[in-house]
């Protein structure tokens, strides 16, 4: 197969769908590779790196869509991006659909088969191509917040961990599943004072005993929710409901009850946000303010360190992708974890919850893929 890796053209998106380790690894299965000029440099991984590793360069990225019969990405394909795409041609990237109808009609009309990283399920209940970038994201959430809180930057002016004498900051952490325990435990590194919500009892459990006593464990309800956010300085938006948009728990009434300055930082943002007042933000312009609150809502976080999160990244995606180049859209018959992670085929959407919130007819991945 001829797998095409180009250059990502988000804000500030510095990360690649394929290091030059894993051109290697495709070179080493029989696959040919193109990657577009400049495409490694935010990891400081050059042309000649990925020559060396055995792929083409090429000059844009308009012949690596055309030419690909497979094209390996980081974020969800900007307009200019999905006009290119085609029928036979597989996407393999993040999409997150669910909140976005025009990439979702994109990607529909252009009868390609899609397939979202963060669909991706495995044996014990997770989503092994999310969660790097959840890790990434979860430990960012709390260097973000903290320099969110700052006065000239708009916040609050409390220093997280305090000082002898004087009280640390509070955070609040809403999810508790990957990115919500990253940012717990930089926040508690910080000093911080770490309250946990989640709607999960065992995942609840799991957290107190990982943590002993260092965080508070709280089950979700609207009187825990009000009751956390309104004492916080920081809370963080790390709830996940695979696949579909975001619930929104922090609603515009509520921030009439916070502190003036405090932090929300909605790490969900990418599947539309778990607050009412959150809208996507880019690392260009990372905040902005709704009654005295400032929002950090940037969708592409693992973005800001490029040379972690690419190779995390690519340790996580290499082997589906692998199985996606030597098999085809067999891999997805034979896997049932990688053929979670299709949402689009030949025009029709294959995933449940991103049916449902864009209103359009499911058809069952299996089904859909017997069709010629
Ligand atoms: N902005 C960015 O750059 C990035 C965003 N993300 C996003 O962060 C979000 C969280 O991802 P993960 O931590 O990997 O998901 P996860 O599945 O590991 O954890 C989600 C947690 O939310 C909990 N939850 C669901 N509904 C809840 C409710 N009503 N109240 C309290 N808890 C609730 C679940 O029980 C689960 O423990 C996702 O939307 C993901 O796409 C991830 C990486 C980067
Ligand atoms: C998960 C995701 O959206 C990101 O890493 O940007
Ligand atoms: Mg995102």
């Amino acid at each position: 197969m001829l797998v095409g890796c180009p250059k990502e053209i988000k804000n500030h998106e510095y990360r690649v769908g394929l290091t030059p380790g894993s051109v290697r690894e495709y070179v080493a299965h029989g696959h040919q590779v193109i990657v577009e000029t400049g495409a490694g440099m935010g990891i400081d991984a050059g042309d000649d790196a990925y020559r060396a590793a055995g792929a083409r360069i090429a000059e844009n990225a308009s012949e690596v869509f055309e030419k690909a019969d497979m094209i390996v990405k980081v974020k969800e394909p900007q307009p200019s991006e999905w006009t290119q795409l085609r029928e036979g041609q597989i996407l393999y990237t993040y999409l997150h659909l669910a909140p976005d109808p025009d990439q979702t009609r994109g990607l529909v009309e252009s009868g390609c088969t899609a397939i979202a990283y963060e669909t991706v399920t495995d044996d014990h209940g997770g989503l092994p191509l999310l969660a790097p970038m959840s890790e990434v994201a979860g430990r960012l959430s709390m260097q973000a917040s903290a320099t969110a809180l700052q006065k000239a930057n708009g916040g609050r002016g409390v220093l997280l961990g305090g000082v002898p004498g004087v009280k640390p900051g509070k955070v609040t952490v809403i999810g508790g599943g990957v990115v919500g325990i990253n940012a717990a435990r930089m926040a508690i590194g910080l000093g911080a004072h770490v309250t946990i919500i989640d709607r999960s009892l065992p995942r609840l459990r799991e957290l107190d005993n990982i943590f002993q006593g260092r965080v508070e464990t709280r089950y979700s309800t609207v009187e825990a929710l009000e009751e956390t956010v309104f004492d916080a300085d920081v809370v963080i938006g790390a709830v996940l409901i695979p696949g579909a948009a975001a619930p929104k728990l922090v609603t515009r009434e509520m921030l009439g009850g916070m502190k003036k300055g405090a932090v929300l930082c909605d790490v969900a943002i990418d599947q539309g946000g778990c607050f009412e007042t959150s809208k996507p933000t880019t690392h260009a312009e990372p905040t902005y303010e709704v009654d005295g609150i400032v929002h950090y809502c940037v969708a592409n976080m693992p973005g800001a360190v490029p040379v972690t999160s690419a190779h995390a990244l690519n340790n996580a995606t290499l082997r589906q992708g692998l199985a996606l180049a030597n098999r085809g859209l067999e891999a997805l018959t034979d896997d049932p974890h990688l053929r979670n992670g299709l949402n689009v085929h030949r025009g029709r959407i294959t995933n449940g919850p991103v049916a449902e919130a864009l209103g359009y007819e499911l058809a069952e991945p299996q089904v859909a893929l017997k069709v010629a």
